[in-house]
């Protein structure tokens, strides 16, 4: 009997090996086809660890080891006398497996991110599993002293884990010449979700401030006010990654003595520009790296763990709600990547993302724009079957859900283009507020409009020419210089200041007020010398056409900010939000059209009388002016800001002086990124690298405003809130013994609510997971009962085969007897007989294969009772 191949758990999606986009890390990506995002499934690795001693430990708890996996470095096999399964994976890897083993599966990811493709690494496991060992290193490890040498010439610790890891290879990366880096900057954050609020791990270990996720166009989702270090090196790095490791919520379970609380993220994010062999202009690539070390799912069993404090059954609570919800979403994403499989465009179901900090924050890494791989560990204890069983449940959803991954190619910041596009804007929006009369104004000295029209300010202005002219022959007489003609010194008029005729002159006589290279003051210039008589009439269309076209896009933007702050505090979901974005970009691209071909109408008015050189230079100017408004949004303009200094504080761990190197191309002691651009603020932190503030938009810049009220007007103001009673140092706070208790009962009564909630959320959680736990029994009884059939059936078709066989060989030897009768030959008789009891061992075979003899292999039907 042949055992049949080990079964791979319910709907795993294209083998992201053939799947993957990403280069291969010695090449450059290829240019092309890089903007179409390619769909690839998240890449599923399993770790599962060695038995611990306390585990094993018969005085406490006495587990086994029930895990392993198999030669095909794939399948993970689980040997428990309760249950027997086996399932398939990207790789998994055994309890003796080194951390390099497991990075050389990451490692592409690193390479990705220098070559401009966002990547994610997030590992998932019970409490206690190896997440933080598999991410960061074992425990007491300094993540500082992962490489020797220098970052160049690095030898590796051997316990360093992914994420020092990933550092020093992502330096190396930007260190390479062949890339034609001409410039890079990395920032570096360390956020952390603890008890649903999202906190800095590198400016907030005391978690007293919590910080706000947010989602942009163009930018996708951010944390606002949390601090982006500019690393110059991977020493750098690797200093923040220790600080914030410093920072993180831990606490003793009976799992584990330095148990996670919080999930963590590790962000880097790469900016470079690139100026490559034989390709045209400047490449500007933005990449992120997400690495994430998630909390540990535990149960918790109401009848045994009383002595739980509030503090710690907030905690489980918070871990074990965001990670059901993870797994909603990883569900309903794997629904949808099986759907997308069928039809490319099926309509895709709703992902509950917002139900939680930790996975709103993770959104883009599970079904966005990024190159991601889960890796999920094991405990292999005999005790923990069904967190083991549930890790791996989810560990198969997630191989089925697909990420879109793409180059994050920008075009590259022209200032110069940015600063005449503003100046220009400017401009503009100042003619079309003061709509004719700015013209008018503005185009003093164009005497070829007709005057009767053209109001007092013209007419003051060409008395001013006049008095000039007058002055200018006054200085010249005493010069000895001969005078020139005042007033009639345009071919064929006698300029007065009340001029009543319309006038020709030659272009350019007269300046534009303000004038520069702008479109603008080039369209009415343009305006101003238009040859027909009627010039006036279609100045002032043009203006209100203008005017009108200006105050629709003023109307689309407002209805833009309108649109985006209403999904921001979730009056609107994702999908409205797309829509009316849509639609609203749909009417700016029209009104875009329609203002290029007002310019270009105007440009083709004067291009009959303009001198040549001059319809040249307003051509130019119209392509400046119909460029789309870029809707980045604030923060990413602070991210490409024009470059500000950068202020190091020599107190760094590493010594005073870092070395120096210019990432890319410079010298060849050490990689160090020694010039970067920071556009927000830029202070000295406390391991001597510099950060900025991650920022939201102006709007909420002006919500933040009230807080900044001088401590006179908030005294002010709480002296008009309490009718005059004194106010505490000015600082707008009035302390009462009554106020004071009423803000302890109030705490309390919140407090209680909290409790009574988690309680009924802790409650129903477990009711969910004795309802998934009931339904396995009934598929595992289910199994035991199709296999005890098929085994029943099995014996009975043996039996009928054996019948068959003894009627079969009665046959033949009556069938021998009667040939030798016949004289046919024994050799020849044998043959047949062969023959005839050949095809029929083949078809008894056929049976064994069919029912199969390994009792994992229908281990998990689909999955459904998950
Ligand atoms: N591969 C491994 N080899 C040896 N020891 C390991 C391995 N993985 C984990 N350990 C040890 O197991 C213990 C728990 O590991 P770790 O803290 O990484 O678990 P965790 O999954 O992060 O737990 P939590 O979710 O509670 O934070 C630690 O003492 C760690 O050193």
């Amino acid at each position: 009997m042949t055992s049949s191949p080990p079964r791979t758990l319910p709907g795993p999606g294209p083998s992201s090996s053939t799947a993957s986009p990403l280069p291969a890390s010695s090449s450059n990506p290829p240019a092309a086809d890089l903007d179409i995002p390619t769909p690839t499934s998240i890449e599923v690795l399993i770790r599962v660890r060695p038995l611990l001693t306390h585990e094993s430990d018969a005085s406490t708890r006495a587990a086994s080891s029930i895990i392993s996996t198999l030669e095909d470095n794939q399948t993970v096999a689980i040997n428990h006398p309760a249950k027997q399964l086996q399932c398939k994976y990207d790789y998994s890897f055994p309890p003796s497996c080194a951390q390099s083993d497991i990075y050389s599966r990451v490692s592409q990811c690193a390479t990705a991110l220098a070559n401009g493709f966002n990547a994610t690494i997030f590992a998932y496991g019970q409490t206690g599993s190896g997440k933080t060992h598999t991410m960061f290193g074992p425990d007491g490890y300094d993540v500082r002293r992962t490489s020797y040498g220098g970052p160049n010439h690095a030898v590796l610790n051997e316990s360093a884990g992914v994420i020092p890891r990933s550092i020093v290879q992502i330096f190396k990366e930007l260190n390479r010449k062949d890339l034609g880096i001409v410039s890079t900057t990395v920032y570096v954050s360390f956020v952390q979700v603890y008890n649903e609020q999202l906190y800095d791990m590198l400016r907030d270990p005391r978690r007293s401030s919590s910080l706000e996720i947010h989602e942009e166009p163009g930018v996708g989702i951010y944390v606002s006010g949390l601090s982006e270090y500019a690393v110059r090196n991977a020493g750098d790095c690797l200093a923040l990654v220790k600080l914030g490791e410093e920072n993180r919520a831990i606490r003793e379970t009976h799992m584990n003595t330095a148990s996670s609380r919080s999930h963590s993220l590790f962000q880097i994010v790469v900016e470079q520009t690139r100026i490559e062999d034989g390709a045209e202009g400047e490449r500007v690539l933005k990449s992120k790296f997400n690495l994430v070390d998630l909390a540990g799912s535990e149960k918790w069993d109401t009848k045994k763990d009383r002595k739980f404090e509030t503090e710690q059954i907030e905690e489980l609570t918070n871990i074990n709600l965001s990670l059901y919800t993870l797994g909603r979403c990883i569900a309903a994403l794997s629904k949808n990547g099986k759907a997308l499989e069928k039809d490319p465009d099926a309509i895709l179901g709703h992902v509950p993302y917002r139900e939680s900090k930790l996975t709103r924050l993770l959104q883009d890494s599970l079904g966005g724009n990024s190159k991601t791989v889960l890796i999920a560990t094991l405990s292999p204890a005999s005790d923990c079957l069904d967190e083991t069983i549930s890790t791996l449940r989810f560990a198969d959803r997630a191989h089925s859900v697909m990420t879109f991954v793409k180059l994050n190619e920008k075009r590259p910041v022209d200032h110069a283009l940015v600063q005449r596009l503003q100046s220009e804007v400017a401009r503009l929006r100042a003619l079309l507020k003061d709509g004719g009369q700015v013209a008018e104004a503005t185009v003093t000295g164009i005497v070829s409009t007709p005057i009767n029209d053209s109001g007092p300010a013209l007419q003051a202005a060409l008395e001013k020419i006049i008095a000039l002219q007058t002055e200018n022959n006054k200085l010249r007489k005493r010069l000895g210089m001969p005078e020139l003609p005042v007033g009639n010194s345009l071919p064929g008029t006698a300029v007065s200041p009340r001029l009543s005729t319309p006038q020709r002159h030659a272009p350019g006589k007269f300046a534009i007020v303000g004038g520069g290279n702008s479109s603008a003051a080039e369209a009415l210039r343009n305006l101003g010398t238009m040859h027909s008589p009627q010039s006036s009439e279609e100045t002032k269309g043009q203006l209100i056409e203008m005017r009108t076209s200006h105050e629709r896009v003023t109307a689309i933007m407002t209805d833009l900010e309108r649109v985006t702050s209403r999904f921001f505090t979730f009056d609107i979901e994702e999908e409205e939000l797309k829509d009316s974005v849509l639609k609203l970009m749909r009417l700016f691209k029209k009104e875009k059209k329609s203002y290029s071909e007002m310019f270009q109408r105007i440009d083709g008015a004067t291009a009959g009388g303009g001198s040549g050189s001059k319809n040249k230079r307003s051509k130019k100017s119209n392509k400046l002016a119909t460029t789309a408004p870029s809707f980045e949004s604030p923060a990413a303009a602070n991210m490409s800001g024009p470059p500000s200094t950068f202020k190091k504080d020599n107190t760094s761990p590493f010594g005073s002086s870092s070395p120096s190197r210019t990432v890319g191309g410079g010298t060849e002691e050490a990689a160090t990124i020694d010039s970067f651009t920071s556009g927000g603020l830029t202070v000295a932190s406390s391991v001597g690298v510099a950060y900025r503030i991650r920022e939201r938009g102006a709007a909420d810049k002006m919500k933040a405003a009230p807080s900044t009220l001088s401590p006179q007007r908030s005294a002010h103001k709480a002296m008009a809130r309490t009718g005059g009673a004194s106010v505490d140092g000015g600082s707008g706070w009035i302390q009462t013994e009554e106020d004071e208790e009423a803000k302890l009962r109030k705490e309390l009564k919140a407090a209680k609510a909290r409790m009574k909630k988690q309680t009924e959320m802790q409650e129903w959680l477990e009711k969910k997971e004795e309802k998934a736990l009931k339904q396995m029994e009934e598929e595992e009884e289910a199994r035991k009962q199709y296999q005890k059939e098929q085994k029943e059936k099995d014996k009975q078709f043996r039996n009928r085969a054996k019948k068959q066989k003894r009627k079969l060989e009665k046959y033949y030897q009556k069938l021998r007897q009667e040939m030798g009768a016949l004289g046919v030959e024994q050799g020849e008789a044998a043959i047949l007989e062969n023959g005839m009891l050949e095809g029929d061992k083949s078809l008894d075979e056929s049976h064994d294969q069919g029912y199969g003899s390994s009792s994992f292999n229908d281990g998990f039907d689909d999955g459904a009772g998950f």
